[in-house]
């Protein structure tokens, strides 16, 4: 089968900018039920609770998404009532956290392909029945670096399998379903174009390489199989090297290609937590990674402070947010009046 391109991200959307699902099944269905995020069509006036949003923020873990969702708050100026604080919306899903702040959703999506796979057909869904137009998304993640520094900012400018093929492969009914792994150029330019030269690292541009694991898919010597030498590993490193590839971590081909397939703007930006060159271990301490994170989420908040004061929407107060209002026997999730940004 072969790779099916569905045209770039701006060719796929409607002209009203809402996100395309490429599925006829699920207009027939009475009920769309998102298992992964404790969400449904029926049970949830999705359109109430996601109409607003415009910015979709998706990394590894938990936490990190709870960090970034308590300070986009800050920086785009949101306010919650008093006695309120955010919500895990997905936390009967056991699986994904999911935290609303206005226009801002910050999603958790685990680690590697399948994962991330699962939560992206969800919440391009969640788009779709919200009504949602022209939502621009992010990875804020992690990654090893390649020749450059740990605390390094890396965009993605293509997103490459570890054959340095830029497509997604999944075998679909016994065929192997291959589908482009794309990024918005456009996009990862803007964002580099918010690089401050005050900011004490390194904001770069580069391939991305994405593989199917952390140890043997990408090279290390230290995981608990290794069937090649550590010249082995380094001439490999130096190839892909020198054919663009700037990182390696686990998601940017499945975020490349469903958001493409999807017509949905994307961009992945990732902080190297060592250079590959030199060790595959994370060394750095604890309090180091925690500040290293941070970065991508800086240079993510720098874009939609910009996008929403240029559309005159910063210092949101009041609506638009999840959040849970604390009353003696239990917390209740409040829905906000939806905003529309566009
Ligand atoms: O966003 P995160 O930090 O999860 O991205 C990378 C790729 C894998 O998910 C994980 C491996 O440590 O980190
Ligand atoms: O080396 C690394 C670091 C973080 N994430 C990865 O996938 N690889």
């Amino acid at each position: 089968m072969g790779v099916q391109d569905s045209g770039s991200s701006a060719d796929n959307e409607y002209p009203d900018g809402s996100v395309r699902l490429r599925n006829p099944h699920i207009q027939l269905m009475d009920q769309d039920i998102l298992y992964h995020l404790a969400l449904g069509s029926e049970s949830h006036d999705l359109v109430s609770m996601f109409g607003d949003v415009k910015f979709v923020c998706l990394g590894g873990t938990p936490k990190r998404m709870e960090q970034f969702a308590f300070s986009i708050m800050d920086e785009i100026g949101h306010k919650l009532p008093a006695g309120t604080t955010l919500l895990d919306i997905s936390r009967y899903s056991y699986r994904y956290s999911m935290y609303k702040v206005g226009p801002v959703l910050a999603i958790s999506h685990g680690m590697g392909i399948p994962s991330v796979g699962i939560l992206l057909h969800e919440v391009i869904k969640l788009m779709y029945h919200a009504r949602v137009r022209d939502p621009i998304f992010f990875r804020i993640g992690t990654c090893g670096g390649i020749g450059i520094e740990g605390g390094t900012v890396v965009i993605s400018e293509d997103a490459v399998d570890g054959l340095l093929r830029p497509t997604l492969e999944l075998p679909v009914l016994g065929k192997l379903l291959q589908r482009p792994a794309k990024l918005d150029k456009k996009l990862a330019r803007e964002l580099k174009s918010l690089a401050s030269a005050e900011d004490p690292y390194d904001t770069v541009t580069g391939r991305t390489m994405c593989t199917y694991d952390f140890y043997e898919g990408q090279g290390r010597l230290d995981g608990a199989f290794c069937d090649y030498t550590e010249a082995d590993k380094m001439h490999y490193m130096t190839q892909i090297h020198k054919a663009g590839v700037v990182n390696i971590e686990m998601e940017s081909l499945s975020f490349a290609a469903l958001t493409h397939h999807a017509g949905i703007k994307a961009a992945v930006v990732c902080v190297t937590l060592m250079d590959r060159l030199k060790n595959d271990q994370v060394l750095a301490p604890k309090e180091v990674l925690d500040e290293w994170q941070s970065r991508p989420q800086i240079l993510v908040s720098r874009y939609i402070k910009r996008y929403l004061s240029m559309k005159g929407r910063l210092s949101l107060d009041g609506p638009g947010g999840s959040m849970c209002v604390k009353s003696p026997r239990r917390f209740k999730l409040v829905q906000q009046e939806s905003e529309t940004y566009d």
